[in-house]
């Protein structure tokens, strides 16, 4: 079981109104719980750890969570509202606004569980609710007690414009990253954290820093591994983009169940890791994905959807 620690959210989508005026539609979102959705829809045994709101919008995510068979039982409920993210299109790329303030998933924390953290199983993390205080401490403590035991992953999925003290976020994830046995990043995301340059020596870094896997997405190009002295591409399948909401929560739920399906899904077992392996995964997460681009949304497909 694969246990995906983040943000549930409500991403509101732009769309026509009849009258001619904006108007936005509502769509289950926050990026670890989009890799939470996808893992289970892929067919593997998922959790999800995040502040839920008992609001509306909060019964919707848990119904999602319900219906697509993921393990909710470590979730903290509360009162307070859901995380919204008004989101903006331009040819299909996404931009968010997110409003956070005093949200149930801004406010979790780990003591507040109604069970123990799931210690010995895969952990993945990322997403606003490392920005966000005191979220991004409890976020980062849970990675700090589970990773010498277990697997753990990170997606700092950056947005620049919603973090408020660089400094600090840029200490988080390097100190998470470091933890980290495997990272993934956009093209955008590693320039923003590691600076210009070509892409093979700026993964090659993060390697070094103790990472076992750097994968590198590229968007309508595809994405990229490294490990060791090795290095894989898979080419995006082409499809018709609606919008990118949730690509890459997606693609990483495709590379964590490629994984686990070649059953490196462990600390050691991903130190044996060979081209087949992440040529498995990497293709799996680019065609999980581009399913998500191809509709409105992140609502990640199903594997027998994949075809
Ligand atoms: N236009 C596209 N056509 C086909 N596949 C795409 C397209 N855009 C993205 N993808 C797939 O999704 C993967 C992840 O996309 P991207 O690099 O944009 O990640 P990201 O920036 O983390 O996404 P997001 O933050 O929107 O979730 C890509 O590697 C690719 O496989
Ligand atoms: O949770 C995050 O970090 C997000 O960026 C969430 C977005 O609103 C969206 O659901 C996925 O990219």
């Amino acid at each position: 079981m694969v246990v995906c620690c983040g943000e549930a959210l409500i991403d509101m989508l732009p769309r026509a109104a009849t009258s001619g005026e904006e108007a936005f539609a509502p769509f289950a979102g926050g990026a670890v719980f989009n890799t939470a959705i996808a893992l289970a829809r892929l067919g593997e045994p998922t959790a999800f750890v995040t502040g839920l709101s008992t609001d509306l919008f909060g019964a919707r995510l848990e119904a999602t969570l319900e219906a697509s068979g993921v393990d909710h039982s470590r979730c903290v409920r509360s009162a307070r509202p859901t995380t919204l993210a008004f989101v903006t299109l331009t040819d299909g790329q996404a931009q968010y606004a997110f409003y956070d303030e005093n949200t149930a998933g801004r406010m979790f924390a780990v003591e507040d569980m109604p069970a123990a953290p799931e210690a010995g199983r895969p952990h993945f993390f990322g997403g606003i609710s490392l920005v966000s205080e005191p979220c991004g401490s409890a976020y980062e403590a849970l990675m700090a007690q589970v990773a010498p035991g277990a697997l753990t992953m990170i997606d700092p999925n950056i947005r620049p414009g919603f973090i408020t003290d660089e400094a600090a976020y840029r200490a988080r994830i390097g100190r998470m990253t470091a933890m980290a046995d495997i990272v993934k990043l956009s093209d955008e995301d590693l320039h923003w954290l590691e600076g210009p340059g070509e892409i093979a020596p700026l993964a090659r870094g993060l390697l070094a820093r103790g990472a076992k896997l750097v994968c590198i997405t590229e968007g309508a190009k595809g994405a990229r591994a490294f490990w060791g002295e090795e290095t894989a591409f898979v080419a995006a399948t082409p499809v018709t983009v609606v919008d990118t909401v949730g690509a890459g929560d997606t693609f990483n739920a495709g590379v964590l169940a490629g994984l686990a399906q070649r059953g490196r899904l462990t600390k050691a077992a991903l130190e044996r890791l060979t081209t087949e392996d992440v040529s498995h995964a990497l293709s799996l997460g680019v065609r999980a994905a581009a399913v998500t681009v191809s509709r409105a949304g992140a609502n990640p497909p199903r594997l027998d959807e994949l075809a």
